[in-house]
């Protein structure tokens, strides 16, 4: 590691943000002055949208709305006489919050692209809304008559003004920063990778998304707070449309998906408008060909761009080829259930899927779940992981019953699984993406993550021990700091092995877990399967790989056309005729030479 390498993540924005605040002492011009508030108010409205938009993945542009909200909110506390600043601020962030929650909950309970729409015309509603509250906020001749604002009584000039404002930016970029490093971060980049996956370890997809919209309000209506107290005077073309576009622009920009991107876009954008000549008729064009610059030519932001260099520069990226097989520990006690699966029936439209199937699957026990490609295999394990409700049937986890239950609470319920194509996020190292697999563990909130409370620092350490066994296990550990989602195939599937490990599941299950792997690492994987097994771990097995499922399987479960046609020890199936018959409809009619069941189903991975 370089010299570089070796400066604390902290010390650049802790750096700039020194050299911000002294910048009035070093520069007199006024009008610079204003550009850098203007410049800070716009980082925070994006920093709002950077996190639903870059971290939960949500595209929703409500956030100038919310920054009305909190200037009108300023406004009207100032003119009633109170022009505390910091009461401004928390009234603001609070109404703004409200105004998040409120409009969000019905944008994402209607899922797809509704949270975008619903943000979208709410930004187009403002000035109707101003509107109507004439009386209140001045209608289109604005609120003016906006006092001075007050700290504790004592009235401010415009040089400390400008520290409120940049103490409040640095304050919330501190609070976004420990949100962005925290689990709920985490969950966060989990849930834009794939609500899917987000589910199947717990994150309520619904819940997660409008956290993520509601906390981005907050720095919206601080926003909102503090240009009122700048300016005096808040009127609707402030909170135009375009002002949505050019938050939108700065986040593309700068980097959706990183906590300083948002500042780097803003000042970009406050800077780039402002020598804009006859910007106001312009203003779309403009913000227009800094979205395509954004997206086109820099996919992740400069911030990322950035990013990447300082990797360069500061820590080569070493990743080893192949898995290293070091002498894993052994796997601690694992409470496996006992799966009972009874007269499931699942059709999509006329296709009977499933048709009264059963299965049980023992603690202790790997149970293999093996049939001919469209047989109702992975259509089963999303019945057990709630993604689809049977028709019919009952499915039970130990004492739980499992069936009508969200994903999410499946999940809860001690369900892990991996996926056929390994799911995980970019943008996260090794060690994160195990130790996402805690998340549902847990119930420190946002704002013990926030303020790093005991509870938050003890839920932390359990994390980082409990994901590092997990990596020893699998034999990960010396790549931990490695970027997750570059590791070749072999060490992904293992990855996702660890990460569902390791929040201690009552039952795993793992879907064509050892496709694509060559004959070492499919041999490491199965050492791995045989600890969890050994461990009293319940695992059932959805493998092509017959090989590898008549050396690992305890029991077998054979499906074709959505039936259960066989089942018991990897001896009795190996010899069961109706097994072969199945198989050998599968195959060519021209095949004349001898077959070997491991063959044919070799042959159909091989197709794929
Ligand atoms: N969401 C869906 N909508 C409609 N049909 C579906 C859906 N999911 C699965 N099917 C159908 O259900 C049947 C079983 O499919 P499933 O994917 O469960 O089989 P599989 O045994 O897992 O196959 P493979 O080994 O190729 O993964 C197939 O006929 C498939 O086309």
């Amino acid at each position: 590691m370089g010299l570089l390498g070796r400066i604390p993540g902290w010390a650049v924005p802790v750096a700039i943000g020194v050299l911000v605040l002294l910048l009035p002492q070093v520069i007199g011009d006024f009008s610079l002055i204003r550009q850098v508030q203007l410049g800070l108010i716009l980082a925070l409205i994006v920093s709002g949208l950077n996190l639903s938009l870059g971290y939960a993945g949500e595209l929703a542009i409500g956030q100038a709305a919310m920054y009305a909200a909190g200037a009108y909110t300023a406004g009207l506390l100032s003119l009633r006489g109170h022009t505390e600043i910091l009461l401004h601020l928390l009234i603001a962030g609070a109404v703004a919050l409200v105004v998040g929650t409120v409009t969000g909950i019905p944008g994402l309970r209607l899922g797809s692209w509704s949270l975008a729409m619903t943000s979208f015309f709410l930004v187009l509603l403002i000035p109707d809304v101003i509107a109507v509250f004439r009386e209140q906020t001045g209608g289109r001749n604005g609120l003016s008559g906006i006092l001075p604002p007050t700290l504790f009584g004592r009235p401010l000039t415009p040089d400390d003004y400008y520290l409120v404002i940049v103490v409040v930016t640095g304050l919330w970029f501190a609070v976004m920063r420990n949100i962005v490093v925290s689990r709920h971060g985490t969950a966060l980049r989990v849930l834009k990778q794939s609500p899917v996956l987000a589910a199947s370890m717990g994150i309520s997809v619904f819940r997660m998304k409008l956290l993520a919209y509601a906390l981005g309000a907050i720095p919206a209506g601080l926003a909102g707070a503090l240009f009122a107290n700048l300016d005096l005077y808040v009127s609707p073309e402030a909170f135009s449309f375009s002002l949505a576009t050019t938050a939108l622009a700065a986040s593309i920009l700068g980097g959706s998906a990183s906590v300083y991107g948002a500042l780097v876009g803003a000042f970009i954008m406050q800077f780039g408008l402002n020598q804009a000549g006859g910007f106001e008729r312009y203003s779309l064009l403009v913000t227009g060909a800094f979205l395509i610059l954004g997206g086109v030519a820099l996919t992740g932001g400069l911030s990322s761009l950035a990013h990447t260099l300082w990797r360069r520069i500061a820590a080569p990226a070493t990743v080893p080829e192949r898995v290293e097989r070091v002498q894993a520990p052994d796997m601690p006690d694992l409470r496996g259930e006992k799966l009972k699966v009874a007269g499931v029936a699942k059709a999509f439209g006329g296709n009977q899927a499933l048709d009264t199937v059963g299965l049980i699957a023992e603690p202790g026990q790997v149970t293999a779940l093996i049939g001919p490609n469209g047989s109702g295999k992975t259509t089963l394990l999303n019945m057990i992981c709630g993604f689809y409700r049977a028709d019919a049937g009952t499915i039970t986890l130990g004492a739980k019953n499992l069936e009508g239950r969200a994903p999410h609470a499946v999940a809860r319920s001690g369900v892990a699984r991996t996926f056929q194509t390994p799911n995980i996020p970019p943008g996260i190292t090794v060690l994160d993406a195990v130790m996402s697999g805690r998340f549902a563990t847990h119930s420190a909130s946002v704002l013990e993550a926030v303020l790093r409370l005991p509870r938050y620092r003890r839920v932390r350490r359990d994390d980082f021990a409990e994901a590092r066994r997990m990596l020893d296990l699998v034999g990960l550990r010396h790549l931990e700091a490695s970027e997750a989602v570059a590791l070749p195939l072999g060490q992904r599937r293992l990855l996702e092995v660890a990460r569902s490990l390791v929040a201690g599941p009552g039952l795993l299950l793992l879907d064509e877990v050892a496709s694509g792997l060559d004959e070492d690492e499919a041999a490491g994987l199965a050492d791995v399967i045989r600890k969890v097994r050994d461990a009293g771990g319940t695992v059932v097995l959805v493998e092509h790989n017959f090989q590898l499922v008549l050396s690992l399987a305890d029991h077998i479960v054979v499906l074709a056309q959505g039936r259960v046609i066989a089942e018991g020890t990897p001896d009795m199936i190996e010899r069961d005729p109706r097994v072969m018959s199945e198989y050998l409809g599968t195959v060519p009619d021209d095949s004349a030479s001898p077959i070997v069941l491991g063959d044919l189903v070799d042959d159909a991975v091989g197709e794929e």
